[in-house]
């Protein structure tokens, strides 16, 4: 039996700046808001021909037991004007941007998107998260008034309505003929009108289609109502599930719906962040990924994360120490605002963290630097370069978004070490196939969802709603 070509791992990189991976205190920690650090990352992105760079969004700063939580806080330059700013100095790699469905509006979002697919030549993606708190809605005009079982609803709603906008321009609706003094070809500009539950939009879109059509759409939110949104809407999706067994289960379980939902296999793409650490030997690579891992987890922040799990004060405890012996509160609330919380019942894990730590011998600190521990490469490169490609073979994953503990150089030494080994296996490209991030992906750019009207009394009829 021949054996077909190597199934292609994609990467993105993900510029750490809303998340407590950042070791901001390392001497070689660099500024997470000057436009170097960016240009850095992405221009070293691009020469290793990754698929994407990526950011992602925070709208509010997170508070714990009332205070500004600063482990959270590390700069939230606003997305779109940073990757516009890439796309100058950078020719193909894509430009993914997380926005909210819950506190924007469909039109001013495709219009964004759209342009960011015109200046980079079709590089644009949009991470749809739905994060629809109350506490971050209250720095908006409409603040908290989502319901948390309808942020799926007008997710796919302002999904919906920012599709009719990228799709009511004909691709080729720009003529400019000099000749016939006709810009733009008669009938080729669609009126979009849609009234839904969510949105009231109708008029003409100011922006032409992009080089993608639409730009590719990133999902991340792991209910089973954000896999179904994913699975009917998205491209990609930013996964949570990182290990291998738990990779396997959720790439199964992301099938089953996307044949559910009618789609072709392979047509949605499944990256979990994932950090890298490197040695010369693989006990060297461990040594360092515990140093790493100590200098993201100090005293102060184990003590932190536990707070949020227990819901009630724990400054009395020793970080060193053995685990609170007090019960955790399933009724509290509110000790941390502004981060999803995906412990609905804290006992249960409680027990299970004490069960933990007991056979192991673990401190507090131990404990929270296990339990809060991404999936993680680390060992030598071809140790590594191995791993990352069994898990895409496997089908534990379609490839990885790359989280590094360093702004912004924290892995020039994975692109330099790890990426060459993969593309000599045959596994990741050495040049790009082509100018979009659709091409890097290996999606189709989809076609207008409408006929190509040929006169206006046409194009009326084909209105969208
Ligand atoms: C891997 C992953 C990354 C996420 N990144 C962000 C982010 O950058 N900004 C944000 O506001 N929400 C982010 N979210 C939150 C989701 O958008 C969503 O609001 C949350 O997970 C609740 O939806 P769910 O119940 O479907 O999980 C992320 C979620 C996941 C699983």
């Amino acid at each position: 039996m021949t054996k077909g070509p190597r199934k292609q791992i994609h990467l993105g990189i993900h510029f750490p700046g809303v998340n407590s991976t950042t070791v901001w205190t390392d001497p070689r920690s660099g500024s997470q808001i000057d436009f170097a650090s960016f240009e850095h990352l992405a221009r070293r992105a691009e020469a290793a021909k990754l698929d994407f760079f990526f950011l992602a969004e925070g709208l509010r700063l997170r508070e714990h037991k009332g205070l500004i939580h600063d482990l959270d806080v590390v700069g939230r330059p606003d997305t779109l004007p940073v990757l516009a700013a890439l796309a100058a100095v950078t020719e193909r790699l894509g430009l993914a941007g997380t926005i909210s469905t819950t506190f924007n509006e469909p039109w001013e979002l495709a219009r964004q998107f759209a342009t960011l697919d015109i200046l980079s030549g079709g590089r644009a993606a949009w991470n749809l998260v739905t994060s629809p708190d109350a506490f971050t809605g209250a720095n908006f005009r409409r603040g908290g008034f989502l319901p948390y079982a309808e942020r799926y609803e007008r997710a796919a709603e302002l999904v919906e309505v920012a599709r009719a906008l990228w799709d009511s321009w004909d691709d080729d609706a720009v003529v400019a003929d000099t000749e016939a003094g006709v810009f733009l070809r008669p009938g080729a500009v669609h009126p979009v009108e849609h009234h839904g539950r969510h949105f009231d939009v109708r008029g003409e879109f100011t922006t032409p289609r992009g080089p993608q059509g639409h730009p590719v759409l990133f999902q991340a939110g792991d209910s089973p109502e954000g896999r179904d949104f994913a699975a009917r809407t998205a491209d990609v999706i930013f996964s949570m599930h990182s290990t291998f067994e738990a990779g396997q289960a959720f790439y199964r379980d992301v099938a089953t719906r996307l044949e559910a939902a009618g789609r072709p296999a392979g047509s949605l793409k499944i990256l979990p962040a994932t950090t890298v650490v490197l040695g010369d030997t693989d006990a060297e690579a461990r040594e360092r990924a515990r140093e790493i891992r100590l200098q993201q987890v100090p005293g102060p922040t184990a003590i932190a994360f536990l707070e949020q799990v227990w819901g009630t004060d724990l400054t009395a405890y020793d970080p060193e120490g053995p685990l609170p012996d007090v019960e955790p509160d399933p009724q509290a609330d509110g000790i941390t605002r502004g981060r999803v919380r995906h412990v609905k019942d804290p006992r249960p894990v409680v027990a299970e963290w004490r069960a933990r730590a007991a056979a192991n011998g673990w401190s507090i600190r131990e404990l929270v630097i296990e339990v809060t521990s991404r999936g993680s490469f680390v060992g030598t490169a071809q140790h590594v370069a191995d791993e990352l490609d069994r898990f895409v073979q496997a089908d534990a994953s379609d490839g990885f978004i790359l989280v590094p503990h360093l702004t912004p150089g924290g892995l020039d030494d994975v692109l330099d070490r790890v990426v060459p080994l993969l593309q000599e296996r045959g596994s990741f490209r050495t040049e790009y196939a082509g100018p979009t991030l659709r091409d890097h992906l290996g999606l189709a750019r989809p076609a207008t969802t409408r006929p190509r009207a040929t006169d206006p009394e046409r194009a009326a009829a084909a209105l969208v709603g």
